[in-house]
C-alpha cells in the first residue's frame, strides 16, 4: 500500500518538475497562489470575528470603532484576494496542464511505446488496453499531479479551519471525524470506477475498430459484398453497451459512496453549530465567537467540498494516470532486462546461424517457431516459403529482433544477437513487410524514412525511388516530393501497388543494409510480377552482398518465385522441414518438390 502511494507520489514529483522546467515562471506562480489560498478563509473568519467583538465593544462603550473598521476592512482585503486566488489557481491549471501535459507527455509516451526493444509489448491485450486508454488523455496525467497538490492544499485548508474552530470549543475538533467520512468514502467509489475504466478498455478498443472496419473504405467493400454491414453494427452496439454499462455501474456506486459520506457530514455539521448557538446562550463564548463558528463551520463544509472535489478530479485524471505510470514501469522494467550492447558488425563474413530457434507469442501456449537449426551463409539471398501460418514471418521478426527466441540462439558472425544492441542492428537492416506503413505525410518523407539522416536529400530519394522501379510514380505527383499522400489529410491517394512502391523505395533508402528483408510485400501481386519483383530484388542484393556479405531475406508462400534463391527453408508448422538450393529440394524430394510442381502447375495454367 505504502509503496504503491510512493509510486504514486514520485509520479506526481515528476509531472510539477516537468512543469517547472517547460514553464517555470507560470508553476511558481501556481504554487504561490495556493500557498496564499490556504491562508485566506482563517484570515476571514478571524478578521469577521473582530470586527464583530471589537464592534459590539464600540457599542458598549467599552472599545474603539477603529479597531472594528479595521478589521473590516481587512477582511474585505482577504476576501477579494481569496476570490482572486481561487479563479487564477483554475486558470493557471488548466494552461499548464494543457500546455506541459499534451507537448511534453505524449512524445513521452510515444518514445515509451517505440523506446521497448522486442514487440512483444505490442501484441499483449493488457499493454494495449493502457495505451488505448491514454490516447489524448496526456493532460489528464498532468492534472491528476496538480490535483493531488490541490488535495494537499486543502487539507492544510481544513487543518486551519479546524484548528481555529479549536479557538471557540476543543469539541468542535471531532468535526474532523466528519470531515474524513466523505473523503474516505468518496475513494471507495473511485476505486471502482477506476476498476471499470480499465475492464471497459477492452470492449471500448473493440467497439472503435468494428467502427472504423465498417466506415473505412478498404474493408468496406468486402462487407457491401458480404452484407455484413448490419451484424458488425449490432456487434458493435454490444460491445460499446458492455463498455458503457461497465461504467455507469461504477458510476453509480460511486455516487452511492458519496451520497452517503456527505450524509454523515451533514449530521456532525449541524450538531457541531447546535452546540456553539448553547454555549454562546450559555454566555460561555462571545457573538463573534459564534459567528466565527458559523463562518468557518460553512468553509469547513467547503474545504471539505473542496478536498473531495481536488481529490475526485484527481482521482479522474489519476485513472489515466494509473494507465500512465503502468506503462512507465513497463517500459523501465523492460529496459532494465539485460539487454545487447555490442555494436553489429559492418560487415558479415560467417552469416547468421540459427541453433535451435524456438518462440511462442505470449500467452498462446504452442510454438510458432519450433526448434529451427540452420545457417544463413553471409552473402546469400535466402528465401522463406510456407503454407499460411507456418511461422515464415515469426521466424524473420526474431531475425529482426522484434522477439527474443523463448529458446535457442541466433549467431551473427557468432555473437549472440542477444548481445547486440537493437538500434545499432536496426540501423544496418532496410525492411518491407507484408503490412508496411502507409504514412500520410509529404511523398518525400514516405520515401525518406527509410533512412532518416537522408530523408532531406532528393539525390538520394530519387536513387531509392529507381531501385523499387517507382520514378513514374513521383512524376504523376501534382506538388513532386512535396505532395501530401492519403485523402484523409487532404493528399493524394495511391493504390495499393503504387503504396506498395513506396514501401520498397522506402527499403532501398539505405544504401548497404546488413540484413534486407522481403516478407511478402508483393502478396497482392501475381506470381509473375512477384517474380519479376524477387529477381530485381536478388541481382541488387548480390551487387551490395559481394562487398559486405549483406544477407537477404524473401519471405513468401509461393514456392514457384523464389527459386532463383541461394538458400531456400522449407516451413511448416512452425518447424524447419527442408533447406537447400532449388535444385538439391527438387532431388531430394518431400514437400518443396511437392508443393513446387503443385503451384508452378497452378500459375502456369492461368
Ligand atoms: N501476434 C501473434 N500473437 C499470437 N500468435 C501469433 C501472432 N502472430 C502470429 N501468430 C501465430 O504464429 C503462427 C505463425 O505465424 P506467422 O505469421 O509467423 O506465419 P507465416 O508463415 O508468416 O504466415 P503468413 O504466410 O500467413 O504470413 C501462426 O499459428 C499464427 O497464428
Amino acid at each position: 500500500m505504502t509503496t504503491r502511494w510512493m509510486r504514486y507520489v514520485r509520479l506526481w514529483w515528476l509531472l510539477i518538475v516537468l512543469c517547472y522546467r517547460h514553464e517555470p515562471a507560470r508553476t511558481v506562480t501556481a504554487l504561490v497562489l495556493r500557498v496564499v489560498g490556504v491562508g485566506t478563509i482563517p484570515a476571514i473568519a478571524l478578521l469577521l470575528r473582530e470586527a464583530v467583538d471589537s464592534g459590539a465593544a464600540a457599542a458598549a462603550g467599552t472599545g474603539s470603532a477603529r479597531a472594528a473598521i479595521l478589521a473590516a476592512v481587512g477582511m474585505a482585503v482577504a476576501y477579494t484576494v481569496n476570490a482572486v486566488v481561487e479563479r487564477e489557481i483554475w486558470s493557471l491549471g488548466i494552461d499548464l496542464t494543457d500546455r506541459v501535459g499534451l507537448l511534453e507527455l505524449d512524445p513521452e509516451i510515444i518514445r515509451a511505446v517505440c523506446g521497448v526493444e522486442t514487440m512483444d509489448h505490442l501484441e499483449r491485450t493488457d499493454f494495449l488496453d493502457r495505451v488505448t486508454a491514454l490516447q489524448g488523455a496526456s493532460w489528464q496525467v498532468m492534472f491528476s499531479a496538480w490535483g493531488a497538490l490541490d488535495g494537499l492544499f486543502n487539507i492544510a485548508r481544513l487543518v486551519a479551519v479546524l484548528a481555529l474552530l479549536g479557538t471557540v470549543s476543543p469539541y468542535l475538533l471531532l468535526l474532523l471525524i466528519f470531515a474524513v467520512v466523505p473523503l474516505w468514502f468518496d475513494a471507495r467509489g473511485r476505486r471502482a470506477m477506476v476498476r471499470a475504466d480499465t475492464e471497459s478498455a477492452e470492449d471500448l478498443r473493440l467497439s472503435r475498430h468494428l467502427f472504423e472496419l465498417a466506415t473505412r473504405s478498404l474493408p468496406g467493400k468486402e462487407i457491401r459484398v458480404s452484407g455484413a454491414g448490419p451484424v458488425i453494427g449490432e456487434m458493435q452496439e454490444q460491445a460499446f453497451r458492455r463498455a458503457k454499462e461497465m461504467l455507469f455501474r461504477a458510476q453509480l456506486e460511486g455516487a452511492i459512496w458519496r451520497t452517503g459520506g456527505w450524509t454523515v457530514f451533514t449530521a456532525g455539521f449541524g450538531a457541531a453549530l447546535w452546540f456553539v448557538v448553547h454555549q454562546t446562550m450559555n454566555g460561555t463564548g462571545t457573538v463573534g465567537d459564534l459567528v466565527l463558528a458559523i463562518t468557518v463551520a460553512a468553509n469547513l463544509r467547503m474545504a471539505v467540498q473542496q478536498a473531495v472535489d481536488s481529490s475526485t478530479a484527481a482521482a479522474l485524471a489519476g485513472r489515466k494516470s494509473t494507465h500512465y505510470l503502468w506503462l512507465r514501469e513497463y517500459v523501465d522494467e523492460q529496459r532494465s532486462r539485460p539487454r545487447g550492447t555490442g555494436r553489429a558488425p559492418l560487415a558479415l563474413t560467417d552469416g547468421i546461424r540459427l541453433r535451435d530457434v524456438t518462440f511462442a507469442y505470449p500467452g498462446t501456449g504452442h510454438n510458432a517457431v519450433d526448434g529451427v537449426s540452420v545457417h544463413i551463409p553471409a552473402g546469400s539471398v535466402v528465401a522463406v516459403v510456407g503454407e499460411y501460418g507456418s511461422g515464415k514471418t515469426t521466424l524473420v521478426k526474431m531475425l529482426c529482433k522484434f522477439h527474443r527466441p523463448t529458446g535457442g540462439a541466433i549467431l551473427v558472425d557468432g555473437t549472440d544477437l542477444g548481445a547486440i544492441e537493437a538500434e545499432s542492428w536496426w540501423a544496418g537492416m532496410s525492411v518491407v513487410f507484408q503490412d508496411f506503413g502507409r504514412y500520410r505525410t509529404t511523398f518525400r518523407e514516405v520515401v525518406g524514412l527509410g533512412d532518416l539522416p537522408a530523408r532531406e536529400d532528393d539525390q538520394r530519394i530519387a536513387e531509392a525511388l529507381a531501385a523499387a522501379d517507382g520514378q513514374v510514380l513521383l512524376d504523376r505527383l501534382p506538388d513532386g516530393l512535396d505532395t501530401m499522400m492519403g485523402k484523409d489529410l487532404g493528399g493524394v491517394e495511391l493504390s495499393e501497388g503504387q503504396w506498395q512502391k513506396t514501401a520498397l523505395a522506402r527499403a532501398c533508402m539505405r544504401r548497404e543494409p546488413l540484413l534486407f528483408v522481403l516478407d511478402e510485400p508483393t502478396a497482392s501481386l501475381d506470381a509473375p510480377s512477384e517474380q519479376a519483383i524477387f529477381e530485381h530484388y536478388m541481382n541488387r542484393a548480390r551487387d551490395i552482398a559481394s562487398r559486405t556479405g549483406a544477407i537477404t531475406l524473401i519471405v513468401s508462400h509461393r514456392f514457384s518465385t523464389v527459386s532463383g534463391a541461394d538458400l531456400i527453408l522449407v516451413m511448416e508448422s512452425g518447424r524447419l522441414v527442408q533447406h537447400g538450393t532449388h535444385e538439391h529440394l527438387l532431388a531430394a524430394g518431400g514437400s518443396y518438390a511437392e508443393l513446387h510442381t503443385l503451384t508452378s502447375d497452378a500459375y502456369t495454367r492461368r
